[in-house]
């Protein structure tokens, strides 16, 4: 395992049964992903829809079983073993905060549930300033604990969602596409807010979005996963400024650039968009790749160090 890692994945795979057409189908959600997040690192981890993001995430705080593979917090494998405590230190920001915050209960009580839970609280008077606190942390008033999730705009719930997993202090947060549901104006709000916090909670962040734009302005390191694997990973410059694997490409070229020298050629894609119920036999992005050999069809690329900037790529061609 990497030294200095907060949260090591080894060889993680997650699949559903799912019936179609009445017939039965083992979908591969994650399929075989291995990622290490050191202490105070943001790793942005980009990918379309269904390339398996979330369940790599929900995996993580144990929504999601895995079939198999090892998820290691501080050194300690979480699989497995039932870690309630050992749960508390990573956290799950979901995309819809109406997901995490119960309607019927106040945002004071959904703030306090996991401490609730973990009998964090020694006296109702700690558990009060501790709900004022974090409210105060993440920009909403004190005040706002006797609301209830209807009463509050898109963002302010958002920030009631991240106020929920910062209530204790945990040293990882998973955040699913926190941005993508609000507004374009108070999206840059609410991602300064989490940066805000990674400072000062020193936290640790898995960032998950189909929007390498937006993981651009928040990650240290990037992650792009397809079809439940990951093709590359790199430094979040390195992946903007040289993206080599085809599909990296792609999504760095569909980032607008108004300078017409920073636009990457080549990048254009052909075929379907994935689906896996057909997963190919080869690369599962040789449908779709502009520089497929014969190769790609029939022998899936390995993740394989390339270069000396910490650069992985899975890919015979790049
Ligand atoms: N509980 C489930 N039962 C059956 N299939 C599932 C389940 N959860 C996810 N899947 C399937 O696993 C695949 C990966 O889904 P996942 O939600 O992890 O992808 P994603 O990249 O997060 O996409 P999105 O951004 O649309 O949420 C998809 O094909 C999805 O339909």
């Amino acid at each position: 395992m990497n030294g200095n890692a907060v949260l090591d994945i080894r060889d993680l795979r997650v699949s559903f049964s799912v019936r179609r057409a009445g017939r039965k189908y083992q979908v591969r959600a994650v399929d075989g992903v291995s990622l290490s997040l050191a202490e105070g690192e943001v790793l942005g981890i980009v990918g379309e829809s269904g390339c398996g993001k979330t369940t790599l995430g929900r995996s993580i705080v144990g929504l999601a079983r895995p079939d198999s593979g090892t998820i290691s917090f501080k050194g300690t494998d979480m699989t497995g073993a039932s870690l309630r405590n050992m749960r508390l230190n990573i956290r799950m920001v979901f995309q819809d905060p109406y997901a995490s915050l119960n309607p019927r209960r106040s945002i004071g009580d959904s703030v306090a549930e996991a401490g609730d839970i973990n009998g964090f609280f020694t006296s109702r008077a700690e558990r009060s300033a501790a709900i004022a606190t974090t409210l105060t942390a993440v920009g909403l008033d004190p005040s706002f604990a006797a609301r209830y999730p209807y009463e509050l705009s898109g963002g302010q719930r958002q920030r009631a969602g991240i106020a929920r997993t910062i209530l204790p202090s945990p040293s990882i947060v998973i955040a699913d596409e926190p941005v993508s549901a609000l507004d374009v104006s108070v999206q840059a709000q609410v991602l300064n807010l989490m940066m805000d916090l990674r400072e000062q909670l020193r936290l640790s962040m898995l960032f998950i979005s189909h929007d390498l734009g937006v993981i651009g302005q928040i990650s240290n390191r990037v992650a792009v996963m397809y079809m439940g694997r990951i093709v590359e990973q790199a430094a979040t410059r390195t992946v903007l400024d040289d993206p080599r694997h085809p599909y990296t490409r792609s999504l760095v070229a569909a980032i607008p650039k108004p300078d017409p020298s920073k636009r990457i050629l080549g990048a254009i894609e052909t075929g379907e968009p994935p689906s896996l119920f057909k997963r190919p036999s080869g690369c599962a992005y040789a449908p779709r790749c502009p520089i497929a050999s014969h190769r790609c069809l029939v022998d899936v690329p390995e993740l394989r160090s390339a270069g000396a900037d910490g650069r992985a790529i899975a890919c015979h061609n790049a």
